[in-house]
C-alpha cells in the first residue's frame, strides 16, 4: 500500500473507529438504563475507581519502582531516563452491590499489600467494605461493597423445576454479595438457632422448595411448636412430607425410631443394592432418596425434664431417648443419605444438646439475645469472633440475617438469606405432592423385587 492510497483511507478508518466508539457508547448507554438504581450507582463508582486507580494507587502504597534503565542508558538529548513507576493493571466490573476489580500484582505489591491497602480503597471508592482475596496465579480480586448486602433484603422465588444439583443448599449472599452454599453431601446435620422471628423457617422454606420437585428427597418433619400437621409453618408443606409428627414426645420417639429403623435398613443393604459403601458416590434417587428429618423447635423433644413424679420421669425418659436417636442419626446418617435439620428458637444448652451441635458439621444462628446463646448456638470459637456474633444481629434490619460455622473452615460467614413466602412454599408443596413416598417402602421395595441376595432387616 502506498502512502497516498493509505491518506485516501484515512477517512474510512476514522469513520469506522468513530462507528464503533459510538457503537460501544450506545451499549454502555443501553446497559446503564436497563440495570435497576443500584447498578446504575455501582457502574459510576466503577467509572471512578478506574479513573481514579492511577493516582489512588500509589497513594496507598499500591505501586513499585522499577530502577533498573532501559536498553538505551543514555537518550539522544543526553538525559538519562528516570526510573519507572509500576501500578497494578485493573479491570473493574459493576453489579448491585458494588464493584468487583481484579489486579495484576507487582513485585512486592501482592496480597499482603493489597489487604494492608484494603481500608484506604474503602474510603477513597466509598465502599462500606473492601476484601481482598487470591485470584488466578499472579492476580487477586478485590471486592468492595457499597451498599452492605446484609441490610438488604432479598427475596426467593423458588422455580418448581427440578433442581441442577439435589445436593446444594444455596443459603443467599455473603457479606461481600457473593452467594453461599453448602454441599448437602458432605452434611449429615445442620442447626439452625435465632430469636423468634429473624427467620428460621424461611431458610428451610427455601430448601424444602428448592428440593421438593426432585423425586430424590423425601422430608420427615417434627414440629414441635404444633399438635397437628394442618397446624404452624409446616401445614402447607406437610403435603410433601412422608411423616410429621407436633410436639407429642411419644409420637417423635416413634419417628424418630423408625428413622434410625431405616438407617440401619439401609445400612445393612446399601453394598447389596448400590454396590457402594456411601450412598453418595452414586448420589441420591427415586428408589434411594435423600431423606432429610426438621426437628423445628427442638427444645420440645430433647429438654432436661426435672421432677421425680412418674409423668415427668416419663417424660424425661422419652426426651433423653429421643436425643439418643437423633444424634444416631446424625452421627451415622450420612452415608447412607439421611440429612437432619435442627432448629430451635430457645438458645438453653438442652434445646441441641452439645453432643448432637457438636456432631453437626454446619451451624447457623440468627440474631441472639446473649453471648452464652450464641454459645449455644454455634460453639465456643464464636467468642473469637465478635464481628459474626449473632448478638450483633439484633436490630430489625438484620431479619434474614444468620451467622454460619462451616467445620473445616476457620471463622464464621454472615448470610443475607432470601425470605421465601409461605404462599411460594404452599404452592411448590401442592405440586410436588404426588411424589411423596416413604423412603423405608422405597427400600422394602428394592429388597423384594429388586437385584441382590436378601438383606435382613431389623425389626
Ligand atoms: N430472609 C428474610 N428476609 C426478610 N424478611 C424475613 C426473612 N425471613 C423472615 N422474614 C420476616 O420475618 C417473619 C418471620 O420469619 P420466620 O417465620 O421465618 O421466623 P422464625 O425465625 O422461623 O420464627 P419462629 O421461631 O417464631 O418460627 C416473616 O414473616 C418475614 O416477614
Amino acid at each position: 500500500m502506498t502512502l497516498g492510497e493509505i491518506i485516501g483511507s484515512a477517512p474510512a478508518l476514522a469513520g469506522a473507529a468513530l462507528a464503533l466508539t459510538l457503537g460501544w457508547a450506545l451499549w454502555w448507554l443501553v446497559r446503564y438504563i436497563r440495570a435497576d438504581t443500584m447498578t446504575r450507582a455501582s457502574i459510576r463508582q466503577a467509572i471512578r475507581v478506574r479513573r481514579g486507580w492511577r493516582r489512588l494507587a500509589p497513594m496507598a502504597g499500591l505501586s513499585v519502582t522499577d530502577k533498573t534503565p532501559p536498553a538505551v542508558i543514555v537518550a539522544p538529548d543526553g538525559k538519562v531516563p528516570k526510573p519507572k513507576v509500576l501500578i497494578p493493571k485493573i479491570k473493574v466490573t459493576a453489579d448491585r452491590y458494588g464493584v468487583l476489580v481484579r489486579a495484576v500484582c507487582l513485585p512486592k505489591v501482592s496480597l499482603a499489600e493489597f489487604q494492608r491497602a484494603a481500608p484506604y480503597l474503602a474510603d477513597a471508592w466509598r465502599c462500606t467494605r473492601v476484601s481482598v482475596l487470591p485470584d488466578k496465579p499472579g492476580q487477586l480480586v478485590i471486592r468492595g461493597v457499597r451498599v452492605d448486602p446484609l441490610v438488604v433484603r432479598t427475596e426467593h422465588t423458588p422455580t418448581g423445576r427440578v433442581p441442577e444439583e439435589l445436593a446444594v443448599w444455596h443459603l443467599g449472599l455473603d457479606e461481600y454479595a457473593q452467594p453461599v452454599s453448602v454441599s448437602l453431601s458432605d452434611v449429615p446435620g445442620v442447626t439452625v438457632a435465632g430469636l423468634p422471628g429473624f427467620g428460621k423457617t424461611s431458610l428451610v422454606n427455601r430448601l424444602l422448595c428448592d428440593t421438593a420437585p426432585s423425586a430424590a428427597i423425601q422430608y420427615a418433619v417434627a414440629d414441635g411448636k404444633v399438635t397437628y400437621s394442618d397446624e404452624g409453618d409446616y401445614a402447607d408443606l406437610a403435603q410433601r412430607a412422608f411423616a410429621f409428627v407436633g410436639d407429642d414426645l411419644a409420637e417423635a420417639n416413634v419417628l424418630f425410631k423408625r428413622l434410625v429403623r431405616l438407617r440401619r435398613d439401609r445400612s445393612a443393604s446399601i453394598r447389596a443394592l448400590l454396590g457402594v459403601k456411601n450412598m453418595w458416590h452414586v448420589g441420591p434417587s427415586e428408589t434411594w432418596p435423600l431423606t432429610v428429618l426438621i426437628v423445628d423447635e427442638a427444645h420440645t423433644y430433647f429438654r432436661d425434664y426435672k421432677g421425680s413424679d412418674p409423668q415427668t420421669k416419663k417424660l424425661a425418659a422419652l426426651a433423653a431417648e429421643n436425643a439418643r436417636l437423633v444424634e444416631d442419626l446424625v452421627k451415622k446418617g450420612r452415608s447412607v443419605g439421611i440429612l437432619v435439620i435442627i432448629a430451635t428458637q430457645k438458645a438453653t444448652g438442652d434445646a441441641i444438646p452439645t453432643f448432637i451441635r457438636d456432631v453437626c458439621p454446619v451451624g447457623l444462628s440468627f440474631a441472639q439475645k446473649t453471648a452464652e446463646a450464641a454459645v449455644v448456638a454455634l460453639g465456643e470459637d464464636i467468642r473469637n469472633w465478635p464481628d459474626a456474633n449473632p448478638t450483633a444481629l439484633q436490630d430489625p434490619a438484620y431479619v434474614g440475617v444468620a451467622s454460619m460455622a462451616h467445620q473445616g473452615r476457620p471463622g464464621f460467614t454472615r448470610i443475607r438469606t432470601p425470605y421465601v413466602a409461605d404462599d411460594d412454599a404452599a404452592r411448590i408443596a401442592t405440586a410436588t405432592a404426588h411424589l411423596t413416598r416413604d423412603p423405608a417402602d422405597l427400600l422394602n421395595d428394592q429388597l423384594t423385587n429388586g437385584p441382590g441376595a436378601p438383606v435382613l432387616l431389623t425389626k
